[in-house]
């Protein structure tokens, strides 16, 4: 690529088949902006491709929202089917070790239900079908996407951006057993990734308000992910909550 996203005409080693004019694009319409996950956890009543995608259109149509990051096949079709923006999707299956789009089969199939970029956890860790990350990145190339990958240190950044990633995010800082357990944004970490990558660093993992969501654009992140804070009721509502002094009053 020339006269990429990134500037300064920097070349990486993506090997997408995507068109370069087209991933330049795609890059182009996120920098700077909020990217929301819509995600709702196991078990909460939002849980449903519909209510997601409900929740996408309502974010997008009230705000200018640079993209949207959604979770599993079927919430993606549903979101990609009201939604303009940039869909970034993964498939999370289970909930220990390496669970975000563990393989380049959920990869695939992520990229099939209509995500332009696909993320997956690029993390050191051992995979739970023991292949190479190198072949979710390839798989993700081979079908003209783009290659998110999830880290939690510096090095698996670096790592990853060699492997071929068009994207970095800090999503596992504080994720992995070794990496820094923040309360808030590891912006420490979008600092020395964005210093060091010549790919766009996204800013991921508990962003709560504005002002974080800015110090971490100003930390040199190209654009900001923000889930529970926009998009999770029971979350927000409980932060309110803990912060009244008293138990709620039975009812009748
Ligand atoms: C660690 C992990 O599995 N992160 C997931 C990645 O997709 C999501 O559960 C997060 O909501 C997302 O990263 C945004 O973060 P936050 O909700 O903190 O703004």
């Amino acid at each position: 690529m020339t006269e990429t996203a990134t500037g300064g005409g920097q070349q990486y080693p993506s090997r997408t088949t995507m068109p370069a004019a087209r991933a330049d694009a795609l890059l182009r319409r996120l920098r700077g902006g909020l990217v929301v996950s819509c995600q709702a956890p196991p078990g909460d009543p939002l849980r449903a491709p519909a209510h997601m995608a409900a929740v996408a259109a309502s974010v997008t149509a009230g705000a200018p929202v640079a993209g949207v990051r959604v979770q599993g096949v079927e919430d993606i079709r549903a979101v990609r089917a009201v939604v303009d923006q940039p869909v970034i999707g993964l498939w999370k299956d289970g909930a220990e070790g390496v669970y975000i789009t563990p393989t380049a089969r959920h990869a695939r199939a992520v990229a099939e239900a209509g995500a332009e970029i696909v993320a997956a956890d690029a993390t050191s860790r051992p995979r739970p079908d023991g292949r190479p990350l190198r072949e979710t990145i390839e798989a993700v190339h081979g079908m003209g996407r783009l290659f998110m990958a999830d880290v939690s240190t510096l090095d698996e950044g670096v790592r990853a951006a060699a492997l071929g990633a068009d994207l970095v995010s800090t999503t596992l800082s504080g994720y992995t057993p070794y990496s820094r357990n923040l309360p808030g944004p590891d912006l420490e970490l979008v600092r020395e990734l964005s210093g060091r990558l010549d790919v766009p660093v996204c800013a991921e993992g508990r962003v709560r308000t504005p002002q974080e969501a800015r110090a971490a654009v100003e930390a040199g992140a190209w654009a900001v992910v923000v889930g529970g804070a926009i998009t999770a009721p029971a979350a927000i509502a409980s932060r309110f909550a803990a912060a009244l002094p008293r138990e709620p009053a039975e009812h009748g």
